[in-house]
């Protein structure tokens, strides 16, 4: 059995995978590190303040890393440690120059863990639509994640408080401030994501589905309650949250990768 140790940098948080050889052990997430910290920090330091203990067991020093980051202001603070093997080319067929990592990377999992063709709805800081089929990337969108649409919408006003995602769905019509950000948000990023949903499968009826990040659960659940519990079974039973498909499409690479050698 090998350990090793996936990471993936996102724009609010650090996403660690333990695994052996291609089993998933262990997952655990992290806010970013402050950038001015010095000495820039070592491995074990980072492992010591955030991973769960078991890790902290493991011979930490020798763990081969594979990672991707989207946040280079982040990446350059452990640029340092040369266990960190970071990837920038997936065999994901037509991606663009400037594409999110983290997107390729899930949209790999996606389509190697579950099926081809897949829509990954990543409900992470942004929230991205990233769609592909037989091992290419077709196309995709990127907005702003739910956190991020109701921090927005107070940072940009004098008058609109900074709120939490309403556990529930919350009503459309509403008549206090609060629920009406909250409606207007959820309400919004439901449908847009609807429409993405029924747009891609016209154009691929046999599609694999998949939320993920870390509003991928809630917006799944909140996603089912309005639109599909009663109306589309068939969609319901090829719709599904995973929020590992990051460390599926690491390992994916990662195995092809290992059997070359
Ligand atoms: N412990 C947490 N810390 C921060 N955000 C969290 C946490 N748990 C869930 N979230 C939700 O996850 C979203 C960020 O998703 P995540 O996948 O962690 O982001 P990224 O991959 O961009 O770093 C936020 O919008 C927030 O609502
Ligand atoms: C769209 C993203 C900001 C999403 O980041 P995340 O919410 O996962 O932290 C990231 O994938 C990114 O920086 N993408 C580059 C632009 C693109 O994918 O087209
Ligand atoms: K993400």
């Amino acid at each position: 059995m090998i350990d090793w140790l996936a990471l993936v940098i996102g724009n609010t948080r650090w996403h660690w995978a333990w695994f052996q050889d291609d089993h998933l052990q262990h997952v655990w997430h992290h806010e970013h590190l402050v950038n001015s910290q010095t000495p820039t920090p070592d491995l074990s330091s980072i492992l010591a303040a955030h991973a769960p203990s078991q890790i902290r067991l493991l011979p930490i020093e020798s763990l081969n890393i594979w990672a991707v980051s989207v946040v280079p202001s982040q990446t350059r603070g452990v640029e340092h440690i040369s266990t960190i093997r970071w990837l920038r080319h997936f065999p994901l067929e037509k991606v663009y120059p400037t594409m999110g990592l983290d997107r390729i990377v899930t949209l790999w999992g996606a389509g190697q863990h579950y099926s081809w063709p897949t829509l990954v709805i990543d409900g992470g800081t942004a929230l991205t639509f990233t769609a592909g089929d037989a091992g290419t990337f077709v196309g995709g969108a990127i907005l702003l994640g739910v956190r991020s649409h109701l921090a927005a919408l107070h940072h940009y006003t004098a008058a609109l408080p900074h709120l939490s995602p309403p556990p529930h769905l919350p009503t459309r019509w509403a008549q206090d401030t609060p629920s009406a950000i909250q409606g207007g948000v959820i309400h919004t990023i439901l449908a847009s994501i609807h429409e993405f949903i029924h747009s891609w499968i016209s154009q691929y009826p046999d599609t694999s589905i998949l939320f993920t990040g870390g509003d991928g659960e809630y917006l799944h659940r909140l996603y089912l309650a309005q639109y599909q519990i009663q109306q589309n079974q068939a969609l319901v039973n090829r719709t599904w949250f995973d929020p590992n498909l990051m460390f599926w499409g690491i390992s994916a690479y990662r195995k092809e990768e290992t059997r070359e050698l």
